[in-house]
């Protein structure tokens, strides 16, 4: 099986678990999500389900919509019962490193105001630690503060910390939703890197928005495996 239908069976799997009727569902980002977001779609079809979704970036927010579902906000409902995010990475315990694809501070915000937050993958994305197989930590950065950032991780934890670049699509560094930079953190963790403790310490620098780190959020991760079952991951 490849690795898209590994990322739809867990979406679907997910969707088909958690979501009731007349729900505040926070949406992630990436492209896992998508299938998440096509599968809530035709349930919503299907079932005539009233549901309310808030984006966790401006590609949620256009799936939102272009699959015609209810849009919603923070403002108007903080209190989300279920969010279903993707992840770069997911430990034994579900914390988890996101960021890969620039949208790490709206999924944070979203995240943290969900009752349940509940992580679909493909397989890859299973790990025993953090940093095993996914080796950079995304941090959301201020502009202005990205070098003296970059020199403060280096000199705390070690690592190296780049600009993440806009490539062909962008001549110079992305930006994100937010405004901001993302410095990708290079780094070699091992099954006793203490991430939360990192993580905290990270937060404390000025000109950091927010980490990648999602140390503690997540309820239940999804897997979808080569041959077609989803393994389930719970705290
Ligand atoms: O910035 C991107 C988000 O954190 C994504 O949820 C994460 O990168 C996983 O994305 P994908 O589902 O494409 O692997």
């Amino acid at each position: 099986m490849s690795l898209e239908m590994a990322k739809k069976i867990a979406a679907y799997k997910a969707v088909d678990d958690h979501i009731t009727d007349n729900l505040v569902v926070g949406i992630g980002s990436g492209s896992t999500i998508v299938y998440g977001v096509q599968r809530l779609a035709e349930r919503v079809i299907s079932e005539n389900l009233n549901l309310i979704c808030i984006p966790t970036s401006f590609q949620a927010k256009q799936l939102i919509l272009d699959n015609g579902l209810i849009l919603g906000e923070l403002d108007r409902n903080p209190t989300i019962d279920v969010a279903i995010d993707g992840a770069d990475e997911c430990d034994v315990e579900l914390n988890c490193i996101k960021g890969g694809g620039g949208c790490l501070l709206q999924e944070k915000i979203v995240a943290s105001c969900a009752k349940t937050l509940i992580i679909v993958a493909d397989h890859t994305k299973n790990s025993e630690y953090l940093t095993e197989k996914y080796k950079k930590i995304p941090i959301e950065v201020t502009p202005i503060a990205y070098i003296p950032i970059k020199n403060r991780i280096e000199s705390l934890f070690g690592g190296d910390l780049k600009l993440r670049m806009g490539g062909s699509a962008k001549a110079g560094p992305i930006v994100t939703d937010n405004g901001n930079f993302i410095l990708d953190w290079f780094f070699d963790g091992s099954p006793t890197t203490d991430f939360d403790g990192i993580n905290r310490e990270i937060m404390m620098i000025p000109g950091v928005v927010d980490t990648g780190l999602f140390i503690g959020m997540a309820k239940k991760a999804y897997f979808g495996m080569p041959d077609g079952s989803v393994i389930e991951k719970e705290i």
